[in-house]
Parts: C-alpha cells; structure tokens; sequence
C-alpha cells in the first residue's frame, strides 16, 4: 500500500475568524484553543487527563473530545470501554460547530471506527495545527489500539502535520522492524515523512544509555535543516507515564503560538525534563508514575508567610542580643556609665545614616502611602539623634567618633540601598525596627517588674522604651517587607532574607560593641 496515495495538501495556517490585537501575537494565538481528541485515563498521569493539564501549563484553553475509556493507574491497563464512534463524531461537531479549534492533538484512538470518525472530521474543519501522536500501548505495555486498526493509523498520518512515534509507533507506521538505535531510528523518520509529506518527531525515550534526544524531521524544505536534533539529558525516573501525551499536547499549543516546529520543540524539551525531574514530589501511585505537568509554576506566598520566616531568622540573633551583657547591665542598671555613653554615641551617628537609607526607601516606594512611611521614619530618626545630642549626649564626655560596628552596619544599609531593590533595603532596615523593639518591650517590662527601682540610673532611659507608637510603625514596616516579598522574585526574596539576617547579626554586635570599643 503507498502512502503516498493518501497524502492530502494540508494548508500551513488558516486564517482565524476576528481576530482581535489582544488575542494573537506575533506568530499566532496567545491562548489557543486547543482540542485534544483522546481517551481518558483515570489516574490523570496519560490521555486526556495529561493533554489537558500539558495544554494548561503551556497557556492553551484545552478542549477534550473523548475517544475511550481506559480503567488504568500507574501499574497497567485493566480495562478499555470504547464508546460508539458515532458520539465521538457528535462530540467532535459540537466543538466544530461552535468554537474555532486552533490546534488538535490526537492521541488514542482505540478502533478503526473511530479512526475513521475523526478522519471525517479532520477533513471536514482542516485544523491549522493537526499533531498525532500513533498511541498503540502503554507505558505498561497494554494494547491501547486494536492491531487490525494499525494500517488505519497509518492512513491518517498524511492528514497530520506532526507525527509522534515513539521508536516502536515509528517502526509499525512504517511496517518495519523496531530500531534500537538512534541513527537508525532517524533513518525511519526520514522515510516516515517522505513519505507522509508530514513532520516527524523522532523521540529517544526508549533508547538505552545516559542521553535522550529528540528530533524534528521534516518534509523537503520544511524546517531549517534535514534534521533538527534536541539533544537532551535521560532523567533518572521511572515516572514516565503519560510522557508521549504531554509533549504532543505542548507541541500543538505552542506551535499555535508561535508557528515553529523547531521553537517549540525547543521550549517543550527542557519544560518536559524539568517535569520529569520534578516527578518525585507527587507520589502518585507505585508503578509508573505520572510527571508533574505544572513544576515551573511558582507557589504564590501567603501573606505573612515571608515575614514569619525572618522572624524564625531572627529568634537566634534576638536570643543572642538579651545575652549580652550590655542589656543585663542596662536592665539591673549595673552598666558602666562610660559603656552607656559610648552607646548613646554611637547611636546617634547611627540614625543619622539610618535616616539617609530609609530616604532612599522612600524614594524607591511603590505606593505614595510607603513613600509617607519611609519618609516620616527618616524625620523622626533625625528627630531622636538630635534629642538625643541636646538631652542624652549634651551631659556627657564621649568622643563623637565613628565605632566600627556603627560603620559596619551603616555600609551595609548604604550597600542595601544601592542595590536598587526596594524589597532588599526595605528587608535590610527591618531589623532595626523589629529587633529593637522587641528588645525594648522586654527591657520596659523587666523594669516594671522590678517595681520601677528608685535611683536606678538608666530608669528615664528604659521608660522610651515602651512606645506604641513605635511598635505601630514596626508593624507596618513587617507588613510592608511582606508585601514586597509577594511581589519579589526568587532571586530578591533570597537578597532579601540575606540582608534581613546580616542586619539582625549587626544588631547584636552595635549591643556588644560599648563593651568591646568603649
Ligand atoms: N527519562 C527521560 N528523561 C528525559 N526525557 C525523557 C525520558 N523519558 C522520555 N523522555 C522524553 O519524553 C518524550 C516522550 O518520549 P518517549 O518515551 O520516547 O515516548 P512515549 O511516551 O510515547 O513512549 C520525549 O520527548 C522523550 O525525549
Ligand atoms: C488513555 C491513554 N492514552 C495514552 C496513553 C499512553 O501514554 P504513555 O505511553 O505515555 O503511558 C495511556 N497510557 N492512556
């Protein structure tokens, strides 16, 4: 029987009714609408179940029309219900009828009936996109296609414009014998689409060895060169089930958009290794397992997720700050007066960098009313180091000098700053909101316990500490890193945690530091 004979001229792209600007892009639909014409597999790793979710991960609206019913898991077949090919043929006209298909993948087709049933349709609406994928057994090794309906099968690759084999479908489209090599393997693909006037896709799933290709093959003159070869990595997984539905699924979508055999075998490859080598995560089932369709889509954050778990950073850094001997001092009033001065000191030289950093938040603040926050807290730090020169400082000797630690966490807000991430500087300020009123509730509270102790000479000193104000900003500035972080990368949110905990240990070290350099 020649092929030849049944090869039908299959235009290259139809126009789409009404097209609006929004809707195409440049080489194509941006949301395609794409039918998958298939059986079901229960256990939702292969069929439909797959080509559905492979249609979505790409950005298609998937469409189904159901050829059969498999009763299947990751173990194997145990049963196949092939309905009528005539309700096949009234699903497929109901689609057709009403909704412009803009790629069609075919993958189980069980008989020869319902082959001949979607073989009507397809020469009836001519699909701009037609990919097959020759499904005849399972990953398990079950029978998904009649062996009298094989020669039908191979009828119908002309009315496709990409063909799917896998190294056992290419050699029965062909009525050859299985290739276990690769170059001979391509050899069939070359003969297959001369053959056929259709694009091959040579698949090295089933081949032996550490590498698993792919290759395009084409028609005279229709790709950019006679093969077109993916090299790729072999995942160490036996979770392949459902591998062959979801790229010929992924192939149809994105050749939709984007109108390149080769593009978009290029983008569907390293999504379907990246789906393999995510597999494990979802523990479905003890056979073959299904690959993880959606594994590049990032989970959204919750919100206070992300701020919760720098407070889990910062428990460690906070435990360490109420060690120091610094804070027991300052809370039994035993600290040395020269120790409180150098402290005092260096705090003002602090704030008054601070003040420059949380300005430079203020001017990278994607909402005018974090602009108003950042800008207030730049005031009021200015505010507190000149209350603190007229009242705290005015009474005591201490050299106005520059303490490394100061330095040390000053650089760093500078460094911050100038990263040009919002997030990361917001991130960096935090601690000296949050740690330092955290360690002042606790020294206000261990005051008053104490039954506010007459004569105890950091008494007016510990009494700023219980601000609401305060805690109120610090709050807002917690919430304020939080919805950053929702809207940060992976990389940023990562920047971010690394310059919230570099400045949680430099809080440590500024308490430590009237002990060390006083
Ligand atoms: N272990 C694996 N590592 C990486 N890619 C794989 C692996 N197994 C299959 N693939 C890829 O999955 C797709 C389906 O291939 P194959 O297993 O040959 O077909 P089928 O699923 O139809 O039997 C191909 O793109 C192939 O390269
Ligand atoms: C309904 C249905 N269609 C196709 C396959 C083949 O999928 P795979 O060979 O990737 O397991 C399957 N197992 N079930």
């Amino acid at each position: 029987m020649s092929l030849l004979s049944t090869t039908l001229a299959i235009p290259a792209a139809t126009p789409f009714p009404n097209p609006s600007a929004a809707a195409l892009t440049a080489a194509g639909r941006d949301v395609p609408r794409v039918l998958a014409i298939a059986g079901s597999d229960p256990s939702g790793g292969a069929g439909i179940q797959a080509d559905l979710k492979s249609i979505a991960a790409h950005g298609g609206y998937g469409m189904a029309a159901i050829t059969a019913l498999t009763a299947q898991n990751t173990r194997g077949v145990t049963a196949v219900h092939v309905p009528p090919a005539s309700f096949l043929a009234q699903q497929l006209a109901a689609i057709s009828d009403d909704i412009h298909v803009d790629a069609v993948k075919i993958g189980m087709l069980g008989d020869a009936e319902v082959i001949a049933a979607v073989r009507t349709w397809l020469e009836k609406v001519r699909p701009a996109v037609v990919v097959l994928d020759p499904v005849m057994v399972a990953t398990s090794g079950d029978r998904l296609l009649q062996e009298s309906a094989e020669a039908a099968l191979r009828n119908l690759v002309p009315l496709a414009h990409l063909v799917t084999p896998n190294l056992a479908e290419l050699a029965m489209l062909l009525e050859e014998d299985v290739q276990d090599t690769w170059e001979a393997a391509l050899e069939q693909g070359r003969r297959l689409a001369d053959a056929t006037g259709t694009a091959v896709l040579v698949k090295g799933g089933h081949l032996q060895g550490s590498s698993c290709p792919d290759a395009l093959i084409g028609p005279a003159g229709m790709l950019s060169a006679d093969v077109v070869e993916i090299p790729g990595e072999r995942v160490a997984t036996r979770n392949s089930h459902g591998t062959g539905c979801s790229l010929s699924s992924a192939m149809a979508t994105v050749q939709a958009q984007v109108g390149n055999w080769e593009a978009a075998l290029r983008e569907v490859k390293p999504w379907l290794a990246g789906a393999l080598a995510a597999s494990d995560v979802l523990e479905v089932g003890t056979g073959n397992g299904p690959v993880h369709h959606f594994h590049h889509i990032r989970k959204a954050l919750r919100p206070g997720d992300f701020t919760a778990q720098l407070r889990k950073d910062a428990d460690v850094h906070l435990e360490a700050i109420y060690a120091l001997d610094f804070i027991e001092g300052l809370a039994s009033g035993t600290l040395p007066e020269n120790e409180f001065a150098y402290y005092l000191a260096q705090d003002a030289i602090y704030l008054n960098g601070y003040s420059r950093v949380l300005a430079r938040a203020s001017a990278l603040a994607p909402t005018e009313a974090e602009q108003l926050f950042w800008a207030g807290s730049a005031r009021q730090c200015l505010e507190v180091e000149s209350e603190l020169h007229r009242s705290w400082l005015s009474t005591r000797t201490v050299r106005p000098q520059l303490g490394p630690v100061t330095k040390a966490y000053v650089d760093h807000l500078t460094a911050a700053s100038a990263s040009g991430s919002y997030a990361v500087l917001a991130a960096a300020v935090l601690p000296c909101f949050w740690l330092y009123a955290d360690a002042g509730k606790a020294l206000h509270a261990r005051f008053l316990a104490d039954g506010e102790p007459a004569g105890h000479p950091y008494a007016e000193w510990l009494r700023t500490y219980a601000d609401e104000d305060f805690a109120a900003a610090t709050r807002r500035a917690i919430a304020m890193v939080d919805d950053a972080a929702r809207k940060a990368s992976d990389d940023e949110r990562q920047a971010m945690a690394t310059a919230f905990r570099q400045s949680c240990r430099l809080e440590v070290e500024f308490f430590d530091a009237p002990r060390l350099h006083s």
